[in-house]
């Protein structure tokens, strides 16, 4: 049986309403511009949701216009810039299915016509108004013997179409879903890319967030293999904002959470997510990644990646995304601060003259100029608050495991032992590796300085947290700012540690990297990473991955396949290539000694049995196709 593809037009197959574009050109140099378009937008509304007879907002609407055939270019010149963004990458679909597609709409001829002539609609399967001009060309009216210009014009005009097939109606309002219930569609389907009305919804068949999803479902030539609507993503622990915009403008489905999740939470939400975001509170453990079957990849909104799995995810073909630079500046000026703060004993006279005491002294409050500070991890965070500290008139000495070059006029130490011995001040930037748990303990401290401050943003299992509590009350350290702590909660409440109520101790709740500007940064930078590997299979900066920068597909689909790497793998998959036939235009290859990553372009046809083949091949972890 024929199927028939009925388009709607304005805020369908365009961005927009045509009559409100044509009143910000016809109107563009009138004072009372805002007051006569908010008017005609409500009217619009009015007519689209069925609460005033279409020809009655036809006719206010065209009245409130003054417009000119001479503006009419203007306006076709405008929407050609606003065709949805869907209808436009699926051409091909309105190519080949031009005999079976339709635009039947209550807007005007005159701008349809020349809009929908791009994408193969001629004019003869066109259904919609005709203005009437003045003999000066002003618009006066339209053509009142039209079906379409009248209440229910779509059912009469479909019926008069006498179309012999199935009739799916594509749209955005009361006009389209009503050809449903009238008996004159086969189905409806809600077309919500440019607006979303909630009694269209409710009438809807199918709800389709863009025509992707409406070729998807038709199993209809599309541009896009999988729509991006259907690929969900879990945002948690109070992502900022921007990433659910970039997310959602690309297309994707997004829930956020305000709080990190439990393991058995997290297992239940991730039946049916492809993309887990968190920060550094989430456990994604083996068993959470064992129980995701849909999941692709993680992103760690932070620096640390120890709360995941990452061995689970390599050998689920889970993906890792963080960010490692966004957060180090604000760790460091929260760190010179504290420095400051620690060596002023500015918190003890703040909470003095809170409780109502005056006490000004210069005891124990020091100038950091001159004094020596003692970085331990020479990171991207260590160094960047080697060079800050140094234009304060700081000594700088670092410990780190690794060799690192000496920034400034920095000293290298060799031990840990020589560093803590030296330092005035010392300030941990060690990472997260479990190797560092209670790295600072009762020893390390018994040989620092007597009088020493200790400073911790790194994790909160780097200090032996009953050694520091004892060398504070001691008197052995006389400050320290502690930002991180072995056990943290998931969301925020009640919080309890030791630590609490001591003299001159800073406490901040895991805050290092919470600025406006890193958060900001890092729901730009993950997002970016996320999308380039889901959107064409980029792995660039993974962080459990082979990471491969790919070019870009050029007509062609591409098969994305992540295997264990192990012998005969690659024989296989390019053996079953063969066996179908097909032409390779690029083959791009990358392991480690765990899994490989082998992304193959192939010409555009092939046999979709293929698919299944190349799944089967032994070893294969996770298989997708991209086009
Ligand atoms: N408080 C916060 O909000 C916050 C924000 C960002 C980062 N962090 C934490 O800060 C730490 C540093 O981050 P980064 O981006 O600079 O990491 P990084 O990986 O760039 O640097 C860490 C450095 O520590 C060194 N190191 C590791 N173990 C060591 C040891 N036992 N002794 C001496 N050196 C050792 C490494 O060789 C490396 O040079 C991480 O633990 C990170 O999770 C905390
Ligand atoms: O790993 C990090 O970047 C820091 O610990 C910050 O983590 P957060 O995003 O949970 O504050």
């Amino acid at each position: 049986m024929s199927k028939y593809y009925i388009f709607d037009f304005d805020s369908t197959l365009t961005k927009v309403e045509a009559l409100d574009v044509l009143a910000e050109i016809t109107l563009a140099n009138n004072p009372k511009k805002e007051e006569v378009i908010n008017e005609i937008i409500k009217i619009t509304n009015l007519g689209i949701d069925g609460d005033i007879s279409f020809t009655q907002s036809l006719e206010r609407r065209i009245k409130l216009l003054n417009a000119k055939r001479s503006d009419l270019n203007l306006l076709i010149q405008e929407l050609k810039k606003r065709v949805s963004s869907s209808i436009e990458r699926n051409k091909e679909f309105f190519e080949s299915y031009s005999e079976n597609i339709y635009v039947i709409s209550a807007g005007f001829k005159e701008f349809i016509i020349p809009i929908v002539a791009e994408y193969n609609i001629p004019a003869e399967r066109v259904f919609a108004n005709t203005f009437e001009f003045s003999q000066d060309g002003e618009i006066i009216g339209f053509d009142r013997d039209n079906v379409l210009s009248v209440h229910n014009g779509k059912i009469a005009c479909l019926q008069n179409l006498q179309l012999d097939g199935e009739i799916q109606v594509i749209g955005d309002g009361y006009s389209d879903y009503i050809t449903k219930e009238a008996g004159v569609a086969d189905k409806f389907f809600a077309y919500t890319e440019n607006v979303q009305r909630e009694k269209t919804i409710k009438n809807a068949d199918y709800i389709t967030p863009n025509l992707d999803e409406f070729l998807f479902i038709n199993d209809l030539p599309r541009n896009i293999s999988y729509p991006k609507n259907r690929i969900k993503m879990l945002l948690l622990e109070n992502i900022h904002a921007d990433a659910y915009e970039k997310f959602t403008n690309d297309g994707f489905t997004v829930e956020t959470v305000g709080r990190s999740l439990s393991e058995e939470e997290l297992i239940e939400k991730l039946q049916d997510v492809h993309v887990i975001g968190i920060r550094s509170k989430t456990q994604i453990t083996k068993k959470v990644i064992e129980n995701a079957p849909r999941l692709l990849a993680v992103g760690a909104f932070c620096i640390g990646t120890k709360q995941i799995d990452l061995d689970a995810c390599k050998e689920n073909g889970i993906v890792v995304f963080n960010a490692p630079y966004s957060n180090t500046r604000s760790v460091v000026e929260l760190a010179i601060g504290e420095i400051i703060m620690l060596m002023r004993s500015v918190f003890q006279r703040s909470t003095e003259i809170h409780n109502g005491e005056w006490n000004k002294t210069a005891q124990g409050s020091k100038e950091v100029r001159g004094k020596k500070l003692g970085i331990v991890g020479y990171g991207n965070i260590g160094k960047q608050l080697s060079v800050l500290a140094e234009a304060l008139g700081m000594d700088v000495y670092y410990y780190d495991v690794e060799d690192k070059l000496a920034l400034g006029n920095a000293t290298k130490m060799n031990s840990l032992a020589d560093l803590l011995a030296i330092s005035d001040v010392v300030t941990l930037h060690v990472d997260d590796n479990s190797l560092n748990r209670n790295y600072i303990g009762a020893k390390e401290i018994s040989q620092m300085k007597d009088g020493a401050h200790l400073v911790n943003l790194s994790r909160g299992f780097v200090v032996d947290i009953p050694a520091l509590t004892e060398a504070l009350k001691s008197g052995k350290l006389a400050g320290a700012a502690v930002d991180v702590y072995p056990e943290e909660p998931r969301k925020n409440g009640d919080f309890y540690t030791d630590l609490k109520g001591l003299p001159n101790v800073i406490l901040t709740p895991h805050v290092g990297g919470s600025t406006e500007e890193a958060q900001r940064d890092i729901a730009d930078f993950v997002p970016g990473k996320i999308m380039a590997y889901i959107n064409s299979g980029n792995t660039v900066d993974a962080v459990n991955f082979p990471n491969i920068r790919l070019p870009k597909q050029q007509n062609s689909h591409r098969f994305l396949h992540m295997h264990k790497n192990v012998s005969g793998v690659m024989a296989n998959i390019n053996k079953v290539v063969a066996e179908f036939g097909l032409n390779i235009v690029g083959q791009y290859l990358s392991t480690d000694p765990k899994v490989g990553y082998v992304i193959t372009d192939v010409d555009k046809d092939y046999n979709q049995d293929v698919i299944q083949e190349l799944k089967n091949v032994e070893g294969t972890l996770r298989f997708r196709v991209l086009y």
